[in-house]
């Protein structure tokens, strides 16, 4: 649905070159809630911004639902109208809303319809067709003032649904949110997800937003899409990163231990476990031990909801050195689990893991 080529977007500012873009190649697949994510700075907004030619990229090429955006922004007046069509076919959500203080929650919403050219009746029978689809049917004639912010949030996503968009860029769009409104408008654009087929591509900060509502994500560093991949895929992804952020096993090693070197005076191997779907509720542990006759220490444990499916994550030790568990290891594998080696954790992947699920993208 979304396909970005060797995006590149380099901004001249006091006399330098910044890069904010460098070569991004990201595919958003139809009807997919897709999170962008990374530390400020990395380039998001950028992107985001490029996906809908807010800002022209400085080279490569955007297709957003098989048109190519980019050829579209380069041929003079008409190519001028055209884009302005194919932008109307893309919804935009912003961080700080941006309503017109002056027009009312109706007035709003119409404001696009106004732009596209709808006659009057039609456009306040489509402006409250959107209102109710976001539950504020009983606002239309309240002023923004008068609004919550996920109220102010909801009229924003009802006016980017205006031109019945098949994609919806959401930049930042909970950040001013407190935590429970920020679950409910992320309820919403589930919803509409669902309900309409929309397409969503998001940028945020917060790995929770990425947790409760993505199927697919990336991690953007420097310009860079440094990972990428459905959320499923990135935890089954030894090493992945956006995968321990997502779900971070913090704290379960014993503080000091490695730095005192004990790792290797005990000869003990500490491993990471991520249990998925139907193996999140079978004993496989004690069958680990069981089976093979081994003293499994379990140093720590989580679980939690991904996407909708439940994830559950364990940090154990097992005695001996890495090399005399590979019997251990391969009983788990075996068994769909994914594991890793903490210490191995945010270099190159190991090489005995095992092949990278086709669902993962790793650029590093
Ligand atoms: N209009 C601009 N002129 C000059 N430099 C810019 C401009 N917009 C962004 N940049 C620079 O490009 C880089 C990427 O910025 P961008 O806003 O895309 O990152 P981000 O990941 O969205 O950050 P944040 O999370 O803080 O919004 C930064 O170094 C930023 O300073």
């Amino acid at each position: 649905m979304i396909t970005t080529t060797g995006l590149t977007k380099v901004y001249r500012s006091r006399g330098r070159d910044v890069t904010a873009l460098d070569g991004v190649d990201l595919h958003v697949r139809e009807g997919e809630v897709f999170g962008v994510v990374g530390r400020s700075g990395a380039g998001k907004s950028s992107l985001i911004r490029c996906v809908n030619l807010l800002e022209r990229p400085t080279s490569g090429t955007v297709v957003v639902d098989g048109r190519d955006l980019t050829a579209l922004a380069g041929r003079g007046p008409r190519a001028g109208a055209e884009l302005r069509r194919a932008r109307s076919r893309i919804g935009m959500v912003f961080q700080h809303f941006n309503l017109l203080s002056s027009r009312t929650v109706q007035g709003n919403v119409e404001l696009p319809l106004e732009i596209l050219g709808l006659p009057g009746r039609e456009r306040a029978r489509k402006a409250r067709e959107l209102l109710g689809l976001v539950g504020l049917a009983d606002h239309a004639r309240s002023w923004p003032a008068q609004l919550s912010g996920g109220q102010k949030q909801r009229v924003g996503i009802a006016r980017a649904l205006a031109g019945d968009p098949g994609v919806l860029l959401s930049d930042e769009a909970t950040s001013a949110l407190d935590p429970e409104t920020t679950r409910s408008v992320l309820a919403l654009l589930r919803d509409l997800n669902r309900q309409l087929g929309l397409t969503v591509l998001l940028i945020t900060h917060e790995m929770d937003v990425v947790k409760t509502v993505c199927d697919s994500a990336a991690l953007m560093r420097d310009g860079k899409v440094a990972e990428s991949g459905t959320v499923s895929g990135l935890l089954a992804t030894p090493g992945s990163e956006l995968a321990r952020e997502l779900f971070p096993l913090g704290g379960a090693t014993p503080a000091g231990e490695a730095e005192t070197g004990k790792e290797t005076v005990r000869e003990r191997t500490v491993v990471d476990v991520t249990f998925h779907g139907e193996s999140t509720g079978r004993p496989l542990i004690s069958q680990l031990s069981r089976a093979q006759g081994v003293d499994v220490s379990i140093l720590g444990a989580a679980m939690d909801t991904i996407g909708g499916r439940q994830v559950g994550r364990m940090r154990i030790e097992l005695p001996g050195r890495r090399e005399d568990n590979a019997v251990p290891i391969g009983f788990l594998r075996e068994r769909g689990l994914t594991v890793e080696f903490p210490e191995a954790a945010g270099a190159a992947r190991a090489p005995e893991t095992p092949e990278t699920p086709e669902t993962v993208e790793k650029t590093r």
